[in-house]
Parts: structure tokens; C-alpha cells; sequence
């Protein structure tokens, strides 16, 4: 029998109900993704990906932001928990927290977020209303590492979403993750396989400098 190589190991932060982090842990169930979750952690103790991680069996974990006297604190009690997982990527799920210089430094490299917009437009928050407002003919996902500035690390792969005549910002979010429920785990899946990196606010596949992030295609599957 030949050495059985370990899998990398990814720690996953949310906020929300967790389908983002759940279409993760499928893809690492089913092999799609050659990575395995770790552990879970969220600042919000009633997050529903707690549950849907306790339900799978995975560690996870509150370690809710009101018990602490500040952001830094916080962040080091994440980073604590991160690093006892032993976790080789850190993976933002619907983590609704600006993070700190010292916790973004201390994962460079090796975090990744994925953002409800087509960056660098509608960095933020409220990004369906603001494309609506905006008259958009198209909204999407955005895929990248994340960097002190928020929202704004280099970008590795996006997902389109085309806006329909009428589109409520849930109708638009529920088409958009739709996409991003695609999209990201295929990121992750690259990440944690060791084919992607940044250096000088670029990203690298394979070695190569992306001229532009990656695309997934309409058919949902393909990587362009
Ligand atoms: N330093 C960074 N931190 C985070 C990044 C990043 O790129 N750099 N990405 C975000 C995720 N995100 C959007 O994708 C995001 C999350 C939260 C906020 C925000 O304004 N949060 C407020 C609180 C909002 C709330 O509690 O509802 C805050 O932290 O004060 C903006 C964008 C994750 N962190
Ligand atoms: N600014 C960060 C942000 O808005 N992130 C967004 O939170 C959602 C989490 O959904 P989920 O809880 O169902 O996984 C995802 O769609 C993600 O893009």
C-alpha cells in the first residue's frame, strides 16, 4: 500500500446560513475538491453553517465577537483556533467581518473570499441593490485572495449573473449563488491542490501570471 499523502486542510469562517460553506464540504465529499474541512468557525453563534457542520460531523465552532473587548482579540482568538486545526487555507464563507492587518498578514497567501459582485466593482456590502439601483445589465461572483484592503486582493476567478427585467435583490442573490455555489469550490479545489498563489498582487496558475481572473462558463462547469 503506498503512503496515504495527507489532504490539505481548510478552516472555514461564516456568518450566514452556511450553503456557501456547504457546497464546499460536498465538493470535498465527493473528491471534486482534494481538501478537507477541518473545522468551522463563525462570529455569530446562531450561524446556520454551525449547524449544517455539526450535522456533517466537522468541528465547529462560535467564538462570537461580543466576547471580546475588540476586534484584535477576537482575531487572535480565531487565529488560535485556526492554527490548533492545523488548517493550510483559510476559506471566508459569508464571514461578515472586516479582518484585522495582523490576521490577514498572518494567512497571507493562503485565504481566500468570495464576494457578491463582479470586483472591482460594488466592493462591500448590499451589493444586489446597488447593481439594481445601478441599472447593471449584469452582476456576479468574484473569487479572490484576501488582502488588508477590503474586497480589493487580487481577483482569481468570477462567475456572471445577467440581471432580468424586474429582478428583486433575492431573486438576483438566489441566481448569484447559484453561480458561486459552482465557482468556489472549483477555486478551492486549485488552491488546496497547490496550482494557485499571489505574488505582487497577481494571481499565478500553475506558475503562469492570469492576465485576467478565470471564468465560469454558462454551462456552470467550465473553467475559461
Ligand atoms: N481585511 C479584509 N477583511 C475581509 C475581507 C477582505 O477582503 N479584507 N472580505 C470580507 C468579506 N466581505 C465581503 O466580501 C465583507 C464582510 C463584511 C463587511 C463589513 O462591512 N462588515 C462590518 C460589519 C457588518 C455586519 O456586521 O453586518 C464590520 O466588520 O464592521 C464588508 C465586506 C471579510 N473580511
Ligand atoms: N461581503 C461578504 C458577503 O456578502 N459574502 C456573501 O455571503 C453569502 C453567504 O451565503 P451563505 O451563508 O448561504 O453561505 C455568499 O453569497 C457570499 O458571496
Amino acid at each position: 500500500m503506498g503512503s496515504r499523502s495527507a489532504k490539505p486542510r481548510l478552516a472555514v469562517l461564516l456568518s450566514g446560513q452556511g450553503s456557501t460553506y456547504a457546497a464546499i464540504q460536498a465538493a470535498c465529499d465527493s473528491g471534486a475538491c482534494a481538501a478537507e474541512v477541518v473545522l468551522v468557525l463563525s462570529d455569530r453563534p446562531a450561524a446556520g453553517g454551525l449547524a449544517t457542520a455539526r450535522d456533517h460531523g466537522t468541528p465547529a465552532r462560535a467564538i462570537p465577537s461580543r466576547d471580546f473587548p475588540d476586534r484584535p482579540a477576537h482575531e487572535t482568538a480565531l487565529m488560535e483556533a485556526i492554527d490548533a486545526s492545523g488548517a493550510d487555507w483559510v476559506v471566508l464563507a459569508g464571514y461578515m467581518r472586516i479582518l484585522g492587518a495582523d490576521f490577514v498578514r498572518h494567512y497571507a497567501g493562503r485565504m481566500l473570499n468570495t464576494h457578491p459582485s463582479l470586483l472591482p466593482k460594488y466592493r462591500g456590502l448590499n451589493t444586489y441593490q446597488r447593481a439594481l439601483d445601478a441599472g447593471d445589465p449584469l452582476h456576479g461572483c468574484s473569487i479572490h485572495f484576501v488582502t488588508e484592503d477590503l474586497d480589493g486582493g487580487p481577483v482569481i476567478a468570477q462567475a456572471e449573473v445577467p440581471i432580468e427585467s424586474g429582478d428583486s435583490p433575492g431573486e438576483l442573490e438566489a441566481r448569484t449563488k447559484a453561480r458561486e455555489r459552482k465557482l468556489y469550490p472549483r477555486i478551492v479545489h486549485l488552491a488546496a491542490s497547490g496550482r494557485l498563489d499571489t505574488r505582487d498582487g497577481d494571481v499565478l496558475l500553475d506558475g503562469r501570471k492570469l492576465q485576467r481572473p478565470l471564468r465560469l462558463a454558462t454551462d456552470g462547469e467550465t473553467l475559461e
